[in-house]
């Protein structure tokens, strides 16, 4: 039964399901629309101020059949939000063809560490220096979006920049619990260079999930 289950993941057919909640997209292109998130656990990128480290060990969230999180999907949200951990650690086939088959629009927050799969409407990639995105995931992002965390964030913002599309948008989104010291070093770069524009995770300012 368990090596049944583990067939089930390789093949992206069941998916460890961490949570998902309708909610308001926070951050990014998209923030202030309301979507239904799906977090999938399993993330072996370790960035040290991740704000969701019970996602990491796929272990303790429940394996999932993706018709099962498609169906229920469907019933809150024509806005879809695929996020983790690191979704791309898993076969995003299966649960992508199910949503697109709804009609629902399909989007990705993603490292790009690992190989792109599934199908998307948009693709949020926000690179982390100690694990790289797969070089073909540049091309196809919608939205790049660097967490700052530190002044040396920036001068990475813009050397993975060069490697978006021209359409690419750009977001600095300060770290969470270095927003007071990073926030105002953002405004000025972006002021500065004004290609790039603020990201803010408007959910916790809200309170909301
Ligand atoms: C938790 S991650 C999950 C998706 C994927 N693993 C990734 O990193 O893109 C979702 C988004 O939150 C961002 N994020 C995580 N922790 C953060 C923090 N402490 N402050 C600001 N943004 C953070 C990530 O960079 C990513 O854009
Ligand atoms: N409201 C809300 N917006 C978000 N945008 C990206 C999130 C994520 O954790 O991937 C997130 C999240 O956790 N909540
Ligand atoms: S890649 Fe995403 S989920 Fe993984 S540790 Fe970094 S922020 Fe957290
Ligand atoms: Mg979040």
């Amino acid at each position: 039964m368990q090596e049944e289950i583990q067939i089930q993941v390789e093949k992206g057919l069941m998916l460890p399901l961490m949570e998902e909640f309708y909610t308001i997209q926070g951050e990014g292109y998209h923030k202030g629309t309301a979507a239904y998130f799906i977090r999938i656990g399993g993330c072996d990128v370790g960035c040290h101020w991740c704000d969701v480290k019970e996602s990491w060990n796929p272990a303790i969230h429940p394996p999932t059949g993706v018709g099962q999180i498609a169906d229920n999907a469907e019933k809150f949200s024509k806005t879809i939000v695929v996020t983790g951990g690191e979704p791309l650690t898993w076969d995003m086939g299966p649960l992508t063809r199910l949503l697109k088959d709804k009609g629902l629009d399909v989007h990705i927050e993603t490292s790009g560490a690992y190989p792109l799969t599934g199908k998307w409407d948009w693709i949020c990639l926000s690179p982390k220096k100690i694990k790289l995105p797969v070089d073909e995931i540049y091309p196809l992002a919608n939205e790049l979006k660097v967490i700052v965390y530190n002044r040396d964030d920036l001068r990475f913002a813009e050397e993975q920049a060069l490697k978006v599309s021209e359409k690419c948008l750009l977001y600095l989104q300060p770290e969470w619990s270095k927003r007071d010291t990073v926030m105002p070093l953002i405004v000025d770069y972006v002021m500065a260079n004004p290609k790039w524009k603020v990201s803010l995770q408007t959910h916790k300012y809200l309170n909301i999930p």
